[in-house]
């Protein structure tokens, strides 16, 4: 007899600390020799096989030393792309019918086997394809991944113990059913646990999928499905097409079987994705979900009471951890003029020291941007900077792409709460700072006032203030400025279970990655009604005579 289980109660994955003699640190160093040496011929995995395409190579490369090859893929054809959506179809009915509890099992074997003998493995293959210091490699690929695949499990639960009501003689029940159709999941390369997060989460709610990840991070994608291999993930639940996407799209976004995209990206990206399936909309069986997280200019505004040491470390780690690549990372902020005199100079040395190299070199702060594309932006960020009047370069400003792609963190300074530099995502370690006169009677509600009207993102952002009434006004005035929110703490590094994440306005469609919220657009919910006395005769007793 089927009993009504209780999935384990998550906790979030303890942090390792990688300190100088520590055993983690041993272990990262063996698996970073490991995989440095031993570049991978990376295939797609269609309905469990391992197969090269016959699309062109692309070599995916260490960005802080871009001619260390760590592998190799191949761009996925319109074949491929074929055999992965009908791989996912095929094996669609077996894996919905099988007990949620089966499917959970997966995922939770997955989430201890990351937490054990693979966690070094996918952090290093992290550290080394996506050029992350290793702690930056260690709260992303073991920690955020466990999380995610612990968490959806128990939220998974909570979704389908969430029953109607029912009235005397009548049984109402909700069934989750898997949306009738493929997942496209198509994922970034800044963040290996979201590359993770996206196929599985619809998988766990009973869908298959074929999961598209960015080239640069293919490395740990790759390892990433050997471990669901391991874990015990069914052939065809989950099939990784390599390399561009353009070829799948094409395939993927005219198939009337297609029932979601779950994409985390660009914003470009995404508005590209959804114009293609409104084009297309009437081909398909029912209406695809949309679900993107996308790009975001996230800020810090500092009150006159804040506290010059939480303000100064909430920028740097805000804006310069993972070499401003996180779609969260502080990239604006808005500084009192009393408060900024006193705290410039303490403020840009800190920020000079900032270490960037080789993330092998385990002093190191951080590493490189992930390719040529990202540093040409930012430096173009920076020349501009440097040619335009009103914008002061305070700290960095320097490039080198002589070995890897490097970008020393960098401060700008903007007269002009509007100039570009305060509005526009580069994705790199510039945060661009605007000195406002707080003497003024009203400045910190004008200023309020700019902090949302600026950019036309709303993902995250801080305020740091010890006045409460400033605290107050800020989370009032900017209750639509940011779907993650934080109050005297930098705007990067939301836990799962603890901080759901998301954004809205050009940010995406905040459905909260690791929550109940995101699970929820991966099922598609029938009402049974089933009642025990039916009626028997069409008249009801009002119609009976006097
Ligand atoms: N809001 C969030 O949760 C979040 C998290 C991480 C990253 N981001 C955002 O992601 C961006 C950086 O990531 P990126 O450079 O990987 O973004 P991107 O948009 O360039 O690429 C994202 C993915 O889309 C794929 N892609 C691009 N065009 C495609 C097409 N036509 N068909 C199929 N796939 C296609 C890419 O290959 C990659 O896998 C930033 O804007 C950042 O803010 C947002
Ligand atoms: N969830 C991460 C950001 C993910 C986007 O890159 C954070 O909160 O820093």
């Amino acid at each position: 007899m089927d009993a009504i289980t209780q999935v384990p109660v998550p906790t979030n994955e303890p942090v390792h600390s990688y300190a100088p003699g520590s055993p983690e640190r041993t272990r990262i160093k063996t698996a970073l020799g490991d995989i440095a040496t031993n570049p991978i011929d990376i295939p797609h995995v269609i309905g469990g096989t391992h197969r090269h395409g016959a699309g062109d190579r692309v070599d995916v490369v260490q960005p802080h030393r871009h001619s260390a090859v760590l592998g190799t893929l191949r761009n996925a054809t319109h074949d491929d792309a074929s055999a992965a959506i009908e791989a996912a179809t095929a094996a669609a009915p077996e894996w919905r019918a099988l007990s949620f509890d089966d499917r959970a099992a997966v995922l939770l074997r997955a989430a201890d086997l990351l937490s054990g003998p693979w966690r070094e493995t996918l952090a290093a293959a992290t550290m080394l394809g996506q050029s992350k210091s290793v702690q930056q490699a260690e709260i992303d690929a073991p920690c955020e991944l466990i999380d995610f695949w612990r968490f959806n499990v128990h939220f998974a639960r909570q979704i389908l113990a969430d029953q109607p009501i029912s009235s005397p003689g009548v049984w109402n029940r909700l069934e989750y059913r898997p949306l009738e159709g493929f997942v496209y999941a198509i994922t970034p390369f800044n963040f290996s646990a979201i590359a993770g997060n996206l196929p599985t989460a619809p998988a766990l709610m009973g869908n298959t999928v074929v999961w598209k990840p960015s080239s640069s991070q293919t490395v740990a994608a790759y390892w990433t499905i050997k471990l669901l291999e391991a874990a015990g993930m069914p052939p065809g639940v989950i099939n990784l097409v390599t390399g561009s996407g353009q070829a799948v799209s094409e395939v993927a976004l005219s198939d009337p079987r297609l029932a979601g995209i779950h994409f985390t990206g660009s914003t470009r990206t995404f508005q590209h994705l959804w114009r293609q399936i409104g084009e297309n909309i009437g081909n398909y069986a029912g209406y695809p979900r949309l679900v993107g997280e996308t790009g975001g200019k996230d800020f810090v505004v500092a009150h006159t009471s804040a506290d010059e040491d939480v303000l100064r470390t909430a920028l740097i780690r805000g804006a310069f951890e993972y070499q401003g690549q996180k779609c969260s990372a502080a990239s604006r902020a808005y500084v009192p003029k009393s408060l900024w005199h006193r705290m410039r100079d303490t403020f840009t040395a800190e920020v000079d020291a900032l270490t960037y190299g080789d993330v092998t070199d385990l002093e190191n702060f951080g590493g490189a941007l992930i390719d040529r594309r990202a540093y040409e932006k930012n430096v173009a960020a920076i020349e501009r900077a440097r040619a335009t009047t009103g914008v002061e370069i305070a700290v960095g400003g320097k490039y080198d792409d002589s070995v890897g792609y490097f970008v020393r963190p960098t401060v700008l300074l903007a007269d002009d709460p509007v100039d570009e530099a305060m509005t526009t995502e580069y994705f790199g370690p510039i945060l661009t700072v605007h000195v406002y006169d707080d003497s003024a009677p009203g400045a910190f509600a004008d200023i309020l006032g700019a902090v949302d009207s600026a950019a036309p993102y709303a993902l995250t952002g801080a305020v740091i203030a010890d006045d409460r009434r400033a605290v107050e006004a800020a989370t009032s005035a900017l209750r639509f400025t940011a779907g993650n929110f934080y109050v005297n703490d930098k705007p990067t590094g939301a836990v799962v279970g603890q901080q759901p994440f998301g954004g809205a306005r050009a940010s995406g469609t905040n459905d909260k990655a690791g929550s109940k919220l995101n699970l929820l657009r991966w099922v598609s919910a029938r009402t049974i009604k089933e009642t025990f006395s039916p009626a028997t005769d069409y008249r009801y007793p009002h119609m009976g005579s006097e």
